[in-house]
């Protein structure tokens, strides 16, 4: 078979060019099962939601709590300084203000004093049936403009559930992308805009994601924002 989950060579460009990149694997198999027998301790996490509550979806999240587990901290810093580049770049092409700074920490300090504190990394799961609305996570007035998630599951564990983003392009009809996640592999993609060149010039895209239903199994991912929430 194709494997056609692969690292992008130049997760920069394939930011700017798709919108998602494949930054290759950040957890083996053991550390992606460690992580997901997390989910139903209650001490790592400081809320749970079920999605159909809200009409986002079928299935459930959980949001770590602080202090984050050590693995997921770690990814987030190491993370968070290997996107900044692509974020300042795409927020300067975009006319926003003053450039990201170049840790986490730096970054989590700014948010801090915006009065968002709360952790946003999370741990979905679904089952047969379930699926994840489009949505764009935004938590608040200061937003990191690429996030990252991380299939923690075999892909042989589920059919169905799969990664979905879709742009919307001004005065245009929306298009999908489907992407292939690969276990343990850090998929970056955009938050919620993000610039695109057009032949007059840049213009601005809305990026959407979610996950298309599960027709059998389980699927498990850990979500990794960079801004904190309100
Ligand atoms: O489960 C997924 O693949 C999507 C997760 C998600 O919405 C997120 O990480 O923000
Ligand atoms: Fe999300």
């Amino acid at each position: 078979m194709l494997d056609l989950a692969h690292p992008d060579s130049d997760p920069a460009e394939a930011l700017d060019a798709h919108g998602h990149a494949d930054l290759g694997p950040v957890l083996d198999p053991a550390a992606c099962a460690a992580l997901a027998a997390l989910y139903p301790e209650p001490a790592p996490f400081r809320s749970h939601v079920v999605m159909r509550r809200h009409g986002f979806g079928e299935g459930e999240y959980k949001y770590f709590a602080d202090p984050l587990p050590e693995a997921v901290a770690a990814l987030r810093a190491s993370l968070y300084a290997r996107l900044v580049p692509a974020a300042n770049a795409w927020a300067e092409r975009m006319g926003r203000g003053r450039p990201y700074p170049a840790t986490h920490a730096a970054f989590r300090a700014l948010c801090a004093a915006a009065g968002q504190t709360k952790p946003t990394p999370l741990m979905l799961r679904y089952g047969p049936g379930d699926f994840n609305c489009l949505h764009q996570d935004l938590y608040g007035d200061l937003a990191f403009p690429i996030q990252v998630v991380i299939l923690l599951s075999p892909p042989e564990a589920f059919e169905g559930g799969e990664f979905v983003l879709t742009e919307q392009r001004p005065r245009m009809q929306s298009r999908a992308e489907v992407v292939p996640l690969a276990q343990g592999h850090a998929v970056a993609f955009a938050v919620s805009d993000r610039p695109r060149q057009g032949t007059r010039g840049t213009y601005r895209v809305k990026q959407r994601h979610g996950v298309s239903r599960l027709r059998a199994g389980e699927r498990a991912t850990l979500g990794i924002i960079f801004h904190d929430a309100a």
